[in-house]
């Protein structure tokens, strides 16, 4: 509880000092005005995180969480729930598509078993299991509160950890079967969404059963009653381990002053707890693309936030916000490599 406290505390805001000296920059650069689009914005962003313009996003890490849900047992999702335990293996085995990216992009993938149902005795997992998978939520809370708050301290401590070595990138990345259950109940919950407006198919659940999906999240929340205003009582009723996991690596990296990557719609879950428990984390969050589950246009634009890339993904594992490194690094190369128009003699007209 003490370490989620004080890493909530220590989230600041952006540095609009450095904001203004980047954008005087970029407007500056041999190049018409604003040309560069979404790559200035996301250079002045990074600016104000980190509060250096000439700032470097060169030591990536995505921090993949993995979990199990007890609410597999209600038939919601399409495919055998041990694949959350074999894809957690192939993680380290880098065989998986959030690792293929992650080679191209030069990133470390960091993979966390936070509640995955299986014993899982692989190096190069962390062993940070809460439980064997939570409990049917249709049935009654999916975790305790003080689990929840344990999800959330052991993102913390793993994304702190990674800070620690040298990490100045973050991404988050999740595997859990059935997850985009419980990730659309919170989303509903918080965002005051019908779970009708939020559901979709997940991993290929046949489009017929989107109704059923539905019918179980309406009686999670029926059953729970989350507070909406409560972002703890939300994730620990119709929650998941990965889902606080990955909340947790969000505000330890916005307490840290580090960018921190979204991925897809199990992401946007875990940011709409951490933008609840502060609204500050927010400005340190850089969503890389625009999920093809259903919900997924509806969660950001409650969130307020722009996805960078829209290309039909709906992979999860961090695939997504890996794609999206490039992108902030090329911001910080645009900064540092290009010349002004002055320093080219160029007057525009
Ligand atoms: O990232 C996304 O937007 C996304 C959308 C749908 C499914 N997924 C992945 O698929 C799994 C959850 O799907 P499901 O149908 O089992 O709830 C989980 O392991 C996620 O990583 C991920
Ligand atoms: C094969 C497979 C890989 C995944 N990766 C993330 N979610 C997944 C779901 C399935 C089914």
């Amino acid at each position: 509880m003490q370490l989620m406290k004080d890493t909530l505390k220590a989230i600041g805001g952006l540095d609009q000092k450095a904001m203004d000296a980047a954008k005087a920059r970029v407007d500056k650069l041999v190049k018409p005005p604003g040309s560069l689009g979404r790559i200035e914005d996301i250079a002045i962003q990074l600016a104000g995180i980190t509060g250096d313009v000439f700032t470097s996003v060169d030591n990536k890490a995505v921090i993949v969480m993995a979990a199990d849900h007890g609410v597999y047992s209600e038939g919601v999702a399409p495919n055998p729930q041990a694949i959350t335990a074999i894809q957690t293996m192939n993680m380290v085995k880098g065989v998986t598509g959030v690792c293929a990216f992650a080679k191209q992009a030069g990133a470390k993938v960091v993979v966390v078993d936070i509640g995955v149902m299986e014993d899982i005795n692989l190096a190069g997992i962390r062993n940070n299991k809460i439980r064997y998978g939570t409990s049917n939520m249709r049935k009654g809370p999916a975790m305790t509160r003080e689990e929840a708050i344990k999800s959330i301290e052991i993102g913390i401590e793993v994304a702190n950890e990674e800070i620690d070595k040298g990490a100045n990138c973050l991404a988050i990345g999740e595997m859990g079967i059935s997850n985009t259950t419980a990730s659309s109940a919170i989303i509903a919950v918080i965002g005051n969404f019908k779970p009708q407006e939020v559901v979709g198919v997940g991993a290929g659940l046949p489009i017929h059963q989107l109704g059923y999906k539905a019918e179980v999240i309406r009686d999670a929340i029926n059953h729970n009653l989350p507070n909406s205003k409560d972002a703890i009582d939300v994730l620990a009723k119709v929650g998941g381990f990965e889902i606080g996991g990955m909340a947790g690596v969000i505000l330890a990296a916005a307490a840290k002053r580090k960018p921190v990557v979204i991925d897809g719609f199990i992401s946007y879950a875990s940011a709409f707890i951490a933008a609840m428990l502060e609204p500050k984390a927010k400005d340190f969050m850089i969503v890389s693309h625009m999920t093809a589950e259903k919900g997924g246009a509806k969660a950001l634009e409650y969130l307020g936030k722009k996805p960078l890339l829209d290309l039909g993904l709906r992979l999860g594992e961090g695939s997504g916000a890996v794609l999206a490194f490039n992108i902030l690094e090329a911001a910080t190369y645009m900064v540092k490599e290009m010349v002004t128009l002055e320093e080219s003699g160029i007057v525009l007209g």
